[in-house]
């Protein structure tokens, strides 16, 4: 069981498994951070959990583009067109982006862990709470204010879903490159269940780690082609005018204490 940490020695182990992160990052308490590994049977099984309920619009699809760290799909959230309701949320919350996390090896990759049981990588599709902010950047330090879906890739057949996003990665392959990608309903990327997840209050697994993040990570996961995922891997975190190019791998956050948090199950 990994201990709760101070604040100091959390900041501590992150910078130095995070070169990329030179400031200090003053976490507000900081016990509520995230990734956690979800120990399963410590986890508590709440009957009031409802399945997810996403109406997601392919038309607020807009752009694509890798921002040093990981590649982003925004989507417009100007107005309750791409939603989440239901799960474990009470509020109704708008889709902003949706990103990936991988590593360099099908071995590793994935932020949360199941049973210490590593994935090669993790979508996180991010929402915000539309009916108490008015913009992303509100809700990313307010309470309650983020919802991310959190859904396991595994290695096996190729997602046919996901190759129209893959096609646009060479076009992104440096750090602040940016195309136009439309009308992608992410829809496609959610397993077949909804009803089965765990849920738990956390932060962002990047800066500036916001305790603001109700977690609901997928019990199934998704399978997407040894090929596809190797596409990731050929983004670099680095710009084109870098000297020096750095492949975009391993782009996950070290896991973090859970501080007594309660991991709750919609199933049993
Ligand atoms: C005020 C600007 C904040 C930009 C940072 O936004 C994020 C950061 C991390 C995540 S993650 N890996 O926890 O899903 C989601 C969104
Ligand atoms: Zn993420």
């Amino acid at each position: 069981e990994m201990d709760c940490v101070s604040r100091k020695e959390a900041a501590q182990r992150t910078m130095k498994l995070h070169p990329m992160w030179q400031q200090p990052i003053a976490v507000p308490g900081g016990h509520c951070q995230s990734p956690i590994d979800i120990v399963v049977r410590k986890s508590v099984f709440d009957s009031a959990l409802k399945p997810l309920a996403t109406d997601y619009d392919p038309e607020t699809c807009q752009q694509i583009w890798n921002n040093g760290y990981s590649f982003l799909v925004e989507y417009d959230d100007s107005a309750d067109k791409s939603t989440l309701k239901g799960g474990p949320l009470q509020d109704q919350f708008r889709l902003c982006q949706f990103h990936f996390h991988w590593g360099e090896s099908n071995a590793w990759g994935s932020e949360h862990t199941v049973d210490r049981r590593l994935f090669p990588a993790e979508l996180h599709l991010v929402h915000w709470n539309s009916d108490k902010y008015s913009l992303f950047e509100e809700a990313v330090s307010g309470d309650n204010g983020l919802a991310v879906i959190g859904v396991f890739l595994k290695v096996g057949k190729r997602h046919e879903g996901l190759q129209k996003l893959v096609d646009a990665l060479p076009a992104i392959r440096h750090k602040g490159s940016v195309v136009e990608f439309t009308r992608f309903d992410p829809a496609c990327l959610l397993p077949s269940n909804t009803e089965d997840y765990w849920t738990y209050h956390g932060s962002l697994t990047t800066p500036p780690l916001t305790e603001s993040v109700t977690w609901i990570v997928m019990k199934q996961h998704i399978e997407v082609s040894h090929d596809q995922l190797a596409v990731f891997r050929s983004l670099l975190f680095t710009s084109a005018e870098e000297e020096v190019q750095k492949s975009m791998v391993n782009n996950f956050r070290v896991q973090q204490p859970l501080c007594g948090r309660t991991v709750r199950s919609s199933f049993t």
